[in-house]
């Protein structure tokens, strides 16, 4: 079950739907990754016994909030689901710290994919009929016996070579993250923002299936146009944008393309009020579903002229990693910016719905997404120059070469489109041999693609249309777990990890990890080994332990964790205070969120001031960093003074509000009170030692700064009466 290519090569059958395979993973043998979630990387794999293609999804047990026996429950709830339109696992069994689900490979991948790879603006109307109502099929089979999805998505909806439809990480996901009864779990918010129902995000209100039917339209929008709405902006704005905007929907001057029907059907499906919303059954009914064609007819044509799926996704990623270095953030701010501490972030913040509204207004409106945004890189740039044989049977070829042509693409895609910038060029050049060292790079690919032999569906001949495409950013990669049976194997050669070798390990995982790592603001909110740089993450990135304290008291009260987004506790109880517009009491928190831009800020600043910089660069430049440095690191200073006051405020507050009731409650109620407060207090004491690290690290800073700015100010003045002189000798002469 090691990882390799070699048994691509020989021929090899799919395995029929219905088939009980091994539970060992000696039998397997793990090719090449075509996909990865949140928790989970997929792989094309060979079934050795029979010769057979599957596909493996390891979900890593470490990064799942749930214990074994829960697993165990609901792959066994999961195991009794059985129908065309949804993924059925073989098998699934534990491997070391995961959970390998065997299922049939789906050697189209997600619709997600197809649209990045070769459809960035959408599909054609049948094309999207088709895809949508076999998802309806499988989500009305799915109701009907009691599941509930919660992450309908086009990354969850899934394409095999002969053209069939089926929804992966059908609930399953959600039940296995899911503490405690299904009913409670549905008092939390789990999927991923921009397809998530108003419902599912106002906390404690409970939501149905009917959310389902929600993210259903938004994924109808997301195959019409190629992404989700909202999708460009940061999570907490998407959570207000769908709270308060109007539903979503096509429009009739910007969708003339699209049938009236459609755009009933999708308006149908997103209405606010849930139990308007029409259920599976019904919407089948719908004129829309009625005319649409058989996918065999409507979605071949789509399929032919591309690559083989892994080649696809190692694009993808090679794109994401190519995003990552133009980003000019080296790896280790990357990691001040990763998703712990974007959860950090989401809990410690105050939804302060003014504060918010204000964070919100401050990113642009405007809907055109076909612009290229900054640091989006041409796939088709990338994939035009490219040796033709790199997606076909020269794979063997060290991906040294590869990546060489892969960065003078972007910069020629950049300079040519972008005019001028030709910098962009030298920072990408720098970031990835920053993010990750060549030689590691180098060898650790060789290894992988020596065994990524190419299969006899490679088409290096032709020339597609996916080529001519410039994909999205979007990094929605997602899917099914979908066990039948579990168990538990401990063997040694089953270690996922396993499969890259010494030290190739950890260079591959680094460029992995780190092709993950795409700032985005549609918010990739990853799971506490990946990161994210997310615009609105981590307010302040300091040297201190606050980090990591922080870091593992937000691990520790995660709730939810589910796609892209991930839910503690403390979120549902800060969301019960914002959503019926009853915050107020941290409202110093508000500032907190401001400060994550500010951090950012920091961080650039920062980077520019560093040690080596400062005494090569010309003050010209140094200057406006160190006075904005300046600035900011008082106004951080300042929020953190306000913060720390108010928190006191509210203990004085929260004092009286749980003492007052203390006399006319019952002894039992005085016990649960005092815990409560003491419980409080312990979280406020910690919270306020959090803010004095800060400051203190803060403070250090600060003091730094204005030393370097004397230096600055000195040198400048010498520069100037240097000059000067200079000028009064010319004169002279
Ligand atoms: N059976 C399969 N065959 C081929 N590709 C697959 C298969 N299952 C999943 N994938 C690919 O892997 C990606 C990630 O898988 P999956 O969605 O199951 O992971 P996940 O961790 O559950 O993701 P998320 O929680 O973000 O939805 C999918 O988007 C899809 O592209």
């Amino acid at each position: 079950m090691r990882k390799s290519g070699s048994a691509s090569s020989k021929k090899v059958n799919s395995v029929p739907p219905l088939r009980t395979l091994s539970v060992s993973p000696a039998d397997y043998e793990l090719l090449e990754e075509v996909g990865n979630g949140a928790s989970a990387t997929v792989y094309r794999a060979i079934y050795k016994p029979a010769n057979e293609i599957v596909a493996v999804k390891c979900l890593d047990l470490d990064r799942c909030n749930s214990n074994l026996d829960d697993i165990r429950r609901e792959a066994q709830t999961m195991s009794l689901i059985d129908h065309p339109n949804l993924i059925k696992a073989f098998c699934s069994f534990v491997v070391e710290h995961c959970l390998w689900v065997v299922m049939p490979f789906m050697a189209e991948g997600s619709c997600l994919h197809l649209m990045k790879i070769a459809y960035p603006d959408g599909f054609e109307e049948p094309v999207i009929g088709s895809i949508l109502k076999e998802t309806l099929k499988a989500l009305d089979y799915l109701h009907n016996h009691g599941h509930i999805h919660r992450d309908v998505k086009a990354g969850n909806i899934l394409l095999d070579n002969s053209a069939s439809v089926k929804l992966g990480d059908y609930g399953v996901t959600a039940c296995l993250f899911d503490k405690g009864d299904r009913q409670s779990s549905r008092n939390t918010f789990v999927g991923t923002p921009c397809w998530m129902a108003p419902e599912v995000l106002q906390p404690g209100g409970g939501y149905d299936f009917k959310a389902d039917i929600w993210s259903f339209g938004i994924t109808a929008l997301e195959l019409a146009h190629g992404h989700a709405p909202f999708s460009k902006y940061p999570p907490m704005k998407v959570l207000l944008m769908t709270l308060q905007n109007a539903p979503p929907g096509l429009d009739y001057d910007r969708d003339k393309r699209f049938s009236k029907s459609f755009k009933e059907m999708v308006a149908m499906c997103l209405v606010k009020d849930q139990t308007k919303r029409p259920t599976a059954k019904k919407l089948l009914k719908h004129t829309f579903f009625k005319n649409a064609k058989p996918p065999e007819l409507s979605l071949k044509s789509l399929l032919s002229d591309l690559p083989p799926l892994w080649d696809r996704v190692k694009a993808l990623q090679l794109k994401d990693a190519a995003q990552l270095a133009l980003k000019k953030m080296p790896s280790a701010e990357q990691e001040a910016l990763s998703q712990s501490e974007y959860q950090r972030g989401v809990s410690a913040w105050n939804f302060d719905i003014e504060d918010l509204k204000a964070q919100a207004s401050l990113i642009q409106d405007d809907e055109d997404f076909s612009g290229k945004k900054e640091g989006d890189v041409s796939l088709r740039d990338f994939m035009n120059n490219q040796d033709r044989s790199t997606f076909g049977s020269a794979m063997e070829k060290p991906l040294v070469a590869n990546e060489t042509d892969f960065r003078i693409n972007i910069s020629a895609a950049e300079s040519s489109e972008t005019g001028g910038a030709i910098k962009k060029e030298e920072h990408l050049q720098k970031d990835l041999s920053d993010f990750g060292n060549r030689e590691d790079i180098d060898r650790s690919d060789k290894i992988r693609l020596k065994n990524d032999s190419v299969p006899s569906t490679s088409k290096q001949d032709v020339e597609p249309r996916w080529k001519s495409q410039v994909g999205k950013s979007h990094q929605t990669y997602s899917g099914p777990i979908l066990p039948s049976t579990v168990h538990n194997n401990s063997s040694e050669r089953g270690r996922t990890t396993e499969r890259f070798e010494g030290d190739n390990l950890l260079a591959t995982e680094r460029v992995r990890r780190d092709s993950r790592k795409i700032p985005n603001l549609s918010g990739p909110l990853m799971l506490p080994n990946r990161a994210s740089a997310n615009s609105l993450s981590a307010p302040v990135r300091t040297s201190s332990g606050y980090g990591d304290t922080l870091e593992d008291k937000t691990r520790a009260s995660v709730v939810q964790i589910k796609g892209r987004f991930s839910v503690t506790s403390e979120n549902i109880e800060l969301l019960k205070d914002v959503l019926p517009g009853t915050i107020t009491r941290r409202s110093s928190q508000g500032s907190l969120m401001k400060s994550a831009s500010v951090g950012e800020w920091l961080v650039n600043s920062k980077q520019v001031l560093s040690k080596d910089n400062v005494n090569t660069l010309p003050a010209s430049v140094l200057m406006p960093h160190l006075q904005n440095l300046f600035q900011q690191t008082s106004f951080q200073q300042d929020l953190l003074s306000n913060l720390l006051n108010n928190i006191q405020q509210n203990d004085i507050v929260d004092g009286i509000q749980t003492t007052l009731p203390l006399q006319t409650h019952s002894p039992e109620d005085e016990i649960t009170v005092d815990t409560t407060v003491t419980e409080r207090e312990r979280l406020l004491l910690a919270k306020i030692s959090e803010l004095q690290a800060m400051m203190i690290t803060l403070t250090d800073e600060l003091t730094a700064a204005r030393v370097k700015q004397i230096q600055l100010q000195q040198q400048l003045r010498a520069v100037y009466s240097r000059e000067g002189d200079r000028k009064e000798e010319l004169r002279e002469l």
